[in-house]
């Protein structure tokens, strides 16, 4: 039989060789910088409690958050955030200014505190609509931008001041009406609002811009640019690591149709957890995303419908001698995927005495059987439905079995009540992994639909409704502002899961957001990830 026609993606080799990674400089690693650290730590805390005015209080919260060091002072935040929330009924501080209101409530939403959009009321007319003599307000305005992303379902209020906004400050901005100092974080909001923006992206933006203020505090600038350079070392020696994995395991040379993307894979770690101590979990998911990536191309380039029914039966099986029926280049997959999992399960055994080969190995399996959904639907011609494409798409996007193995990688205790929910895919997973499928189709499907994959949420929409593909993507960005909102409501619902995991789900989706805004951000290595890279792996802060 002749030899079966495979499909190319033309994927370019890695821009960043391995031997480069290994070259990168262990910079501000040893005592006297976490000297310096604590030290800087110690006044900024002092600060934090001296600070009286809920307002300043709010500002000096917001600028901790932005700068990416507030998670050295959690615990002093919350009892600010749970005081402004106790005495804010009473406080005069909000009542006329738009721009404090706004940011109250942003800051309150987004600690948990269920405060209402009725605290906008004073600033609506009798129609409903934002009082006219606000529109001179950009700073408000601006402020209530922001805040209208914490908005969850139903809130027409948050709603129509989002729309309303948005097209009033796109004016502006155009006319070129607003202070130039104001227009940078106008500009920066409506390309992404913050709420929807990766932390460590927004520590490395916002520094910057910090610096430039007349009113920063040298003291916090300092501490911000410290920390962002002690923590980027760690980072660095977690991506060292990756590489030598990487490297090991051969596959970038062995199966030369799939993406050889381990800096990117990589970076994808950072955004969705950037925090110091979490070094092994970024080690780890760098192994999953790569081994996803890779397996998700011998799904949509190269097998055949046959041989992707054997990989998925043998992946199902988790049977070694599975092996047996399969290709050379699916024995190599296969293996490669058999003892990087297998190894994460003994660690999990070892190390915190739980059993999660399980979990693991399903995720694997409802991974494969997804993308084989796909293949089925893809070498029959058929084109689903959009309801039918994402029931099946928020799976084989790989977030459902990122995150499971996330909550094995992260949490202590593991819980009962946790691992059942991970069993349901618990909401928070499925909206966060509907984000990221939305987001990845529109900045991949392009090339997809060029060298042959099965049609995504783009193509279904236009075959199922005749609409063109600018109107079918208007409509995948209204699924995510509409997911979103979902997520915005349970990430703060009563849940089995800790903060942290819940920060990871809602960060994985943030970082497709991230990766997808200027098209392909994982394969094509354009210019907006090679930056990315350096600014957030490479080059330290000056
Ligand atoms: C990490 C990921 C989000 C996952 C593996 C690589 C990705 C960047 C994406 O790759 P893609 O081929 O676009 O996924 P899909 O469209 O084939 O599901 C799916
Ligand atoms: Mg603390
Ligand atoms: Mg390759
Ligand atoms: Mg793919
Ligand atoms: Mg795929
Ligand atoms: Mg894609």
């Amino acid at each position: 039989d002749q030899a079966p026609i495979r499909r190319s993606a033309n994927y370019q080799p890695p821009i960043w060789a391995h031997d480069y990674v290994q070259s990168l400089t262990s910079d501000y690693q040893g005592s006297k910088y976490t000297e310096r650290s604590d030290e800087l730590k110690r006044h900024m805390k002092m600060m934090l409690e001296e600070e009286a005015e809920p307002l300043d209080q709010l500002e000096l919260i917001d600028n901790l958050q932005r700068l990416g060091v507030s998670y050295q002072f959690e615990d002093e935040i919350k009892s600010v955030m749970e005081n402004i929330y106790n005495n804010g009924s009473d406080d005069k501080w909000h009542k006329e200014d738009l721009y404090a209101t706004a940011l109250g409530f942003r800051l309150l939403r987004q600690h948990g505190y269920n405060v209402s959009q009725e605290i906008f009321n004073s600033f609506r007319n009798s129609e409903g609509n934002l009082k006219p003599n606000l529109c001179e307000d950009t700073k408000g305005m601006l402020s209530l931008y922001e805040a209208s992303h914490l908005a969850v379902g139903g809130e027409s209020v948050l709603e129509k001041a989002r729309e309303f906004i948005t097209k009033h400050l796109k004016e502006k901005l155009d006319e070129q009406k607003i202070d130039p100092n104001l227009a940078i974080f106008v500009d920066h909001a409506l390309e992404l609002p913050l709420h929807w923006r990766v932390p460590r992206l927004e520590a490395r933006w916002f520094i910057e811009m910090y610096e430039k203020r007349p009113e920063m505090n040298p003291i916090l600038l300092e501490l911000a640019k410290l920390d962002f350079n002690v923590v980027q070392a760690i980072h660095r020696s977690d991506l060292k690591f990756a590489s030598r994995w990487w490297k090991g395991t051969g596959l970038g040379e062995k199966l030369k149709f799939a993406r050889d993307r381990l800096m990117e894979n990589f970076l994808w770690t950072v955004g969705v957890i950037f925090e110091p101590q979490y070094g092994y979990c970024r080690r780890m998911l760098t192994k999953i995303n790569a081994l996803v990536t890779t397996i998700d191309d011998v799904y949509d380039v190269y097998g055949t419908l046959d041989e992707l029914q054997f990989f998925t039966n043998a992946v199902d099986r988790w049977d070694i001698n599975a092996m047996e029926q399969l290709p050379e280049y699916m024995q190599i997959c296969f293996l490669a995927l058999y003892n990087s999992i297998n190894e994460m399960a003994y660690d999990s055994l070892t190390e915190q005495g739980v059993q999660s080969i399980s979990y693991l190995r399903k995720g694997w399996a409802d991974l494969c059987k997804s993308y084989l959904q796909e293949a089925n639907w893809y070498f029959n011609g058929y084109t689903p439905t959009l309801e039918e494409y994402l029931e099946n798409a928020w799976v084989s996007i790989s977030a459902p079995l990122i995150l499971v193995h996330l909550y094995f990688l992260a949490s202590n205790p593991i819980t009962t009540e946790a691992l059942e929910c991970l069993d349901k895919y618990h909401d928070i997973i499925r909206w966060s992994s509907m984000i990221l499928r939305l987001a990845d189709d529109l900045g991949t499907s392009s090339d997809e639909m060029k060298r042959g994959d099965v049609p995504k949420s783009i193509q279904c929409y236009m075959n199922q409704t005749g609409a063109s593909e600018e109107d079918a993507r208007e409509h995948i960005r209204f699924l995510i502002r509409e997911t979103w909102k979902k997520l915005n409501e349970d990430r703060v619902a009563d849940s089995p899961f800790s903060q942290s995991f819940i920060a990871m789900a809602v960060n994985l989706g943030r970082m497709a957001q991230c990766m997808y805004q200027h098209g392909d951000g994982h394969a094509s290595q354009g210019s907006a990830t090679k930056e990315r890279i350096l600014a957030l792996l490479i080059e330290p802060i000056p």
